[in-house]
């Protein structure tokens, strides 16, 4: 755990980059500062590995102030990860990878060995290891960043905009396998963006600051979106709030139906009464939709409409689920398990319906919540 105890960092000429900050980072689980330009992130991260002195206020780690230990070794137990992942140009990647363990006098082979390890966990392939850094993409130089950052097993990590100088398509699959390693790995990550929608998708709990380096708000992203202290944060958080919190909003307790479900080669004429049936195969995969009204005969026979965008029961969020409904032809969305199998569908109004608590999808680790209620703890099916 990481505890900022009254932090106020004051630059010589009056700027003031924190002002009286207190907050908790919670030991295994990922908090992303985020806020205006200039409000403090860096500064408050800098905090943490001593790169800055605080004017006045304490970091602690785990209980112990940091001014306690020495610059040097501190940061020996914190990854560090910076934009454009700040690699040496003239060492090879294997090397980069392998800086700390170097410092820490482990033998080469042991330092290298660990390096290709890490290459792979990152999904960069080992044979990148002998180029340099001028030799790869960005989004691969960030990844060696991550590697690199990782090398001597940090408890922590302090991430300052790691993903943020690479393209919307190559930033998306960052965030995605840095939340599947921290899956594996539960540092205790303190991550710094600028980016609302990272931090939402990213952190655990966010920390909002504003200019003058004030913290506006620390909570859970469902919070931040639900209930967001202010106007400014309401205005950070920006447009769409509503819709977004879906997100957090699970499928798990959904009651899905299977009135409109139907196997392939059953006569259109049963489903008369129907406007949309969703025809499936054996294996209770999704087909098509078919209008038995306008098809008569075995269903399946004619062309069927596609399916289009479908979602997991208990892996997607209601967001998906939306999504899923608007694109259907039928403005019904088809929930499947996790062979694909169809469980049944469900209308834009009974995902709505849907408690907006818990968190959705690949994720950064459980988080305390409320339990469901027992009427929503039911799981999804054909019903
Ligand atoms: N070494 C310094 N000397 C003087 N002022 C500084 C120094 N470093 C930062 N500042 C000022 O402190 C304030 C906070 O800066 P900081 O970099 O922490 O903000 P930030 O929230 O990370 O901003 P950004 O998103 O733009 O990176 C800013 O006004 C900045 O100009």
């Amino acid at each position: 755990m990481i505890t900022f105890e009254g932090v106020t960092k004051r630059y010589p000429g009056g700027t003031v980059a924190l002002d009286d900050v207190s907050l908790e980072c919670p030991a295994g689980r990922i908090t992303v500062f985020v806020g205006t330009s200039g409000g403090g992130k860096t500064t408050a991260l800098r905090t943490i590995n001593r790169m800055v002195e605080p004017t006045s206020g304490r970091v602690l780690i785990d209980g112990k102030d940091v001014r306690e230990r020495k610059p040097a070794e501190l940061r020996r137990g914190i990854g560090y990860v910076i934009q454009h992942a700040g690699l040496f140009p003239h060492r090879t990647i294997l090397d980069n990878i392998a800086t700390v363990p170097y410092l820490l006098s482990w033998n080469k082979k042991k330092a290298r060995a660990r390096a290709l390890e890490l290459m792979e966990r990152v999904g960069l392939d080992p044979a990148m290891g002998k180029r340099y850094p001028f030799q790869l993409s960005g989004g691969q130089q960030q990844r060696v960043g991550v590697a690199r950052a990782l090398a001597a097993d940090p408890p922590i990590m302090l991430m300052d905009e790691p993903f943020s100088a690479v393209d919307p398509v190559v930033r998306a699959e960052l965030q995605d396998e840095f939340l599947r390693l921290q899956e594996e790995l539960h540092k205790t990550i303190v991550f710094v963006t600028h980016d609302i929608d990272e931090a939402i998708k990213l952190g655990d709990r966010i920390a909002v600051f504003q200019t003058g380096g004030r913290l506006v708000q620390i909570d859970s992203p469902e919070n931040i979106l639900a209930h967001p202290a202010d106007d400014f944060v309401a205005g950070f958080i920006g447009q769409n709030r509503g819709i977004r919190t879906l997100s957090f909003a699970e499928t798990g307790g959904l009651r899905l139906s299977g009135d409109a479900v139907r196997a392939a080669g059953t006569d259109a004429a049963e489903a008369a009464g129907t406007e949309w049936v969703l025809v499936v195969d054996d294996d209770r995969r999704p087909l098509g939709w078919a209008r038995p009204a306008q098809a008569p005969g075995k269903l399946g026979e004619a062309e069927l409409t596609p399916v289009g965008p479908t979602f997991q029961v208990g892996g997607d969020s209601v967001r998906t689920a939306l999504d899923a409904a608007v694109l259907s032809p039928s403005g019904l969305a088809v929930g499947v398990d996790e062979t694909g199998a169809v469980v049944g569908t469900a209308s834009g109004t009974d995902l709505l319906a849907v408690p907006t608590h818990g968190r959705h999808g690949a994720g950064s680790g459980e988080r305390p919540e409320p339990a469901p209620e027992p009427e929503e703890a039911d799981a999804g099916g054909a019903g």
